[in-house]
C-alpha cells in the first residue's frame, strides 16, 4: 500500500459544499465527475499532495445517500493508492478483510477501485485505489 490517495466527505448540496471547501482551502476543485455505477457526484480539491473528494448522492439508493440519512453529512472514506489492486485484494483477503467487490470496479479520477467492509477495519471504510495506466503511444 501507497500513500493515501483521498479523503471522501459525504455532502449534501454539492454547489454549497464547493462553495465552503472553496473558501477553506483557497483554491477552486479542479474536477467534476459523476460516477453512474456508484450513483454519485464527485468533486476533487487538490492541496498540495491532499486530495479531497466531496461525494453526493444521484439517486436514493446510493452508498452516499444512506450514510447521510443515517450518520449525516461529513468523513466517508478514506482511499489508500495501490501498484498492483488484484494482488493487495488477494492479500487482504487471505488476511481475513471482507471485501465489498470482489472483481475491482471504476472509480472517478481515472481509478480502479475496492471497498473494504467498515466492520472488519475499526469502523472506517477503506478504499483501494489503482490509477488505470495509458498504454505508451
Ligand atoms: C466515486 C467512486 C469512488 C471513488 O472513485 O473514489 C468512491 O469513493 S464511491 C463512494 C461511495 N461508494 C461506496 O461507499 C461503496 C462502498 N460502500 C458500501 O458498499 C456500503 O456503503 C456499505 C459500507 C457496505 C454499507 O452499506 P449497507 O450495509 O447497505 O448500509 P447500512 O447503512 O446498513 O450500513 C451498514 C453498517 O455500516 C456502517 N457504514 C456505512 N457506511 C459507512 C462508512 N462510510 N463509514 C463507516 N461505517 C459505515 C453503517 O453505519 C452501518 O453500521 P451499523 O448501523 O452499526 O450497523
Ligand atoms: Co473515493
Amino acid at each position: 500500500m501507497k500513500n493515501v490517495e483521498h479523503i471522501g466527505i459525504a455532502v449534501r448540496d454539492m454547489e454549497a459544499a464547493e462553495k465552503l471547501f472553496g473558501s477553506l482551502f483557497n483554491t477552486q476543485p479542479y474536477k467534476r465527475e459523476t460516477v453512474e455505477s456508484e450513483s454519485v457526484e464527485t468533486s476533487f480539491f487538490k492541496i498540495n499532495q491532499t486530495k479531497i473528494e466531496l461525494l453526493e448522492a444521484t439517486n436514493p439508493d446510493s452508498a452516499i445517500a444512506k450514510f447521510l440519512e443515517k450518520k449525516g453529512e461529513g468523513f466517508h472514506h478514506i482511499a489508500f493508492e495501490v501498484e498492483d489492486i488484484l494482488s493487495e485484494m488477494e492479500r487482504l483477503k487471505k488476511e481475513g478483510f471482507v471485501l465489498l467487490n470482489e472483481t475491482p470496479k471504476n472509480g472517478a479520477d481515472n481509478k480502479l477501485v475496492c471497498f473494504l467492509h467498515p466492520k472488519g477495519t475499526n469502523g472506517v471504510l477503506i478504499e483501494l485505489c489503482q490509477e488505470i495506466k495509458k498504454p505508451d503511444l
